[in-house]
């Protein structure tokens, strides 16, 4: 059984919970299980804090898991990092009162809190500032208020909670972070599988399927504004003059593609969504 490192809470396990439902997998009914064998699928979860889940995978105890990129490189773990997830999108920056902070070597001997001290420390050890780190759990931009830090280095999504505690990020971007499916240094063989399916849900997500019919002298035309992943299908229609194409484009595109399609004279222009896929 392929042994999966699931977030039991926070901002990732919500996602995290239905990307899995999605690919096919059975979790838990129970917000309070820690262990789950979907014995169909081959797998076991466990359900752990996300910021130990990088910890579990290194050591070998458990062989994939699904974490932040961020908490992956501050525990220092082995594991790695095997597939991007497309959720939990945030940058890693600092932040301080605008009128004292605005590039990295203003941190020079000043006190910076964080949760995430494994990150900032190496970058800041990397770019060869001395600071002094200030660990803490969380809510870290109240830290300058309260007076424990001169600046902060956190998770930052909108920016809204920076704005709110009076902080402006400055410096350079210390990490673009995600959440991430991390793997043990020594692969498992349903990794392979795990991490298709978990694929498939990202591709279901971001692509549709569309359908139109055109006349045979605007294919070529017709092809370059929805060119697809290798080429389009193209089926014979009833009338010798017309063909049926279908191809897999961007949601995000679909409008757009299908107003310039009509205006070059395609019709019965149709989209439809994917449930699942393997590429
Ligand atoms: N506002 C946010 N937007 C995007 N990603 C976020 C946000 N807050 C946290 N994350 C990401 O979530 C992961 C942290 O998971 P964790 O469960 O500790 O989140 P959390 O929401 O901070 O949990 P907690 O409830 O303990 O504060 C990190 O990868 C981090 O980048
Ligand atoms: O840029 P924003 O959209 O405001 O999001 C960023 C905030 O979200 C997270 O906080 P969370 O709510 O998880 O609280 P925490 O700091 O206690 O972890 C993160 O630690 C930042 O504080
Ligand atoms: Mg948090």
């Amino acid at each position: 059984m392929l042994r999966i490192a699931v977030p039991n809470k926070g901002s990732l396990s919500e996602t995290a919970a239905e990307m899995l439902a999605e690919a096919g997998y059975t979790g838990r009914r129970d917000a309070k299980e820690l262990h789950v064998v979907d014995a169909r699928n081959g797998v076991e979860f466990f359900y752990l804090r996300p910021r130990d889940i990088a910890t579990y995978v290194g050591s070998g105890a458990l062989d994939v898991g699904i974490t932040g990129r961020d908490l992956l490189i501050d525990s220092g773990s082995v594991a790695s990092e095997t597939a991007e997830l497309e959720f939990a999108r945030s940058t890693f920056r600092f932040a301080g009162p605008a009128e004292r902070f605005s590039e990295l070597s203003d941190l020079e001997g000043v006190r910076v809190a964080t949760s995430y001290a494994g990150l900032v420390g190496k970058f800041l050890a990397d770019a060869g500032v001395n600071a002094t780190l200030v660990p803490l759990d969380g809510a870290v931009e109240s830290a300058v208020r309260l007076g424990v830090a001169d600046a902060i280095a956190d998770v930052v999504e909108t920016g809204t909670t920076l704005r709110k505690a009076g902080l402006s990020i400055f410096g350079p971007v210390i990490l673009e972070s995600s959440a991430v499916l991390v793997s043990s240094p020594t692969e498992q063989p349903g990794t392979a599988t795990l991490v298709r399916r978990l694929q498939g849900v990202l591709v279901a997500r971001r692509y549709v399927l569309l359908d139109y019919d055109v006349p045979v002298s605007l294919v070529e035309e017709a092809t370059r504004l929805a060119p697809g992943f290798e080429s389009p299908t193209i089926s014979p229609l009833h009338d010798p003059e017309w063909v049926a194409v279908r191809v897999m484009i961007p949601r995000s595109d679909m409008n757009q593609v299908m107003d310039d399609l009509y205006a070059i004279g395609a019709r019965a222009i149709l989209v439809t969504a994917i449930a699942a896929a393997r590429l």
